[in-house]
């Protein structure tokens, strides 16, 4: 039987147990820090059996899903344990970094970086699900330093969990992540506290809440465990995305502030073409 660790029983690393398990038979081993987690996964059936550092020795592929500060020491970790042909795949959402820090390890070349792009705002084992990641994208970064028939394997595994794979330069994955990704829930972080701040004053503003501001702060439940360490990771490009973000709202303010009818229009006109490039 193929034999897979995995490295953080969270969401993400949970929702890959269960998909190795059940789509590839996979027998799945888990290591977290957190003896609480590990007890549930194990209850949960997303891992078979509890391991160490030790046990990575029969692995075909060791996932690391820890917080992205943590992953780069981790990774060493796994590298200075693993046989020749096992494949070591980070989950992060932060990809410089860590291909910087595994860069000069002997075994870099069994280590692929990867960004599965899928997520809820829930956390912990008891978050898993299956299918999670059906039909979305995984980003494969700085290719050409691993085994090709290691990243063969990490485009097998894709497959199986039904994701598109695309492929950058880690720098790159990570100037556009901080658009797409991280500026958004510094967004709706700050949306959260606007509205909460108001609500200490003035009780029952959220009985009026409904779908829309639902969906915009939907992202403020995620936890801090896992976004201030992704925030640091990629701190350049987020500032840089929120200065662009705070510059268009000083605009918008403006027109606001000057009653701009025709302002406003044209540029929630032209804000609307996001509506031709996200589907759904
Ligand atoms: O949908 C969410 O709740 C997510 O936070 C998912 C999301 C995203 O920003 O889209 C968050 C982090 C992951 O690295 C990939 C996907």
């Amino acid at each position: 039987m193929k034999e897979a660790v995995v490295i953080g029983l969270g969401l993400i690393g949970g929702s890959l147990a269960l998909e190795l398990k059940k789509r590839a038979n996979y027998k799945i081993k888990g290591i977290d820090a957190d003896p609480a987690n590990v007890q549930k996964a194990l209850e949960l059936g997303i891992i078979d059996e509890e391991t160490t550092y030790d046990g990575l020795q029969n692995a075909e592929v060791v996932i690391i899903a820890v917080p992205v500060n943590k992953i780069g020491e981790v990774a060493l970790r796994v590298l200075d344990c693993v046989e020749s042909e096992t494949l070591v795949m980070d989950v992060g959402s932060v990809k410089g970094n860590i291909c910087r820090e595994v860069a000069s390890h002997p075994l870099r070349s069994q280590f692929v970086a990867a960004h599965p792009m899928a997520g809820t705002e829930f956390s912990g084992p008891e978050a898993a699900i299956y299918d999670l990641f059906d039909g979305k994208v995984m980003v494969l970064c700085d290719v050409q330093q691993s085994d090709w028939r290691l990243l063969d394997r990490a485009l097998s595994i894709s497959k199986l969990l039904n994701m598109r794979v695309k492929m950058m330069p880690s720098e790159e994955h990570d100037r556009h992540i901080a658009y797409v990704s991280h500026l958004s829930h510094v967004i709706s972080y700050v949306l959260g506290q606007t509205v909460l701040e108001k609500e200490r004053d003035e009780a029952q503003i959220f009985d009026m809440a409904s779908s829309g501001f639902a969906s915009t702060v939907r992202l403020a439940k995620s936890t801090g465990t896992m976004w201030s360490p992704i925030f640091l990771e990629n701190r350049d490009n987020v500032l840089q995305t929120l200065d662009e973000y705070m510059e268009n709202l000083a605009k918008f303010r403006t027109l606001i502030a000057e009653s701009d009818d025709a302002g406003l229009r044209k540029t929630i006109s032209d804000i609307n073409y996001i509506k031709k490039v996200l589907k759904g």
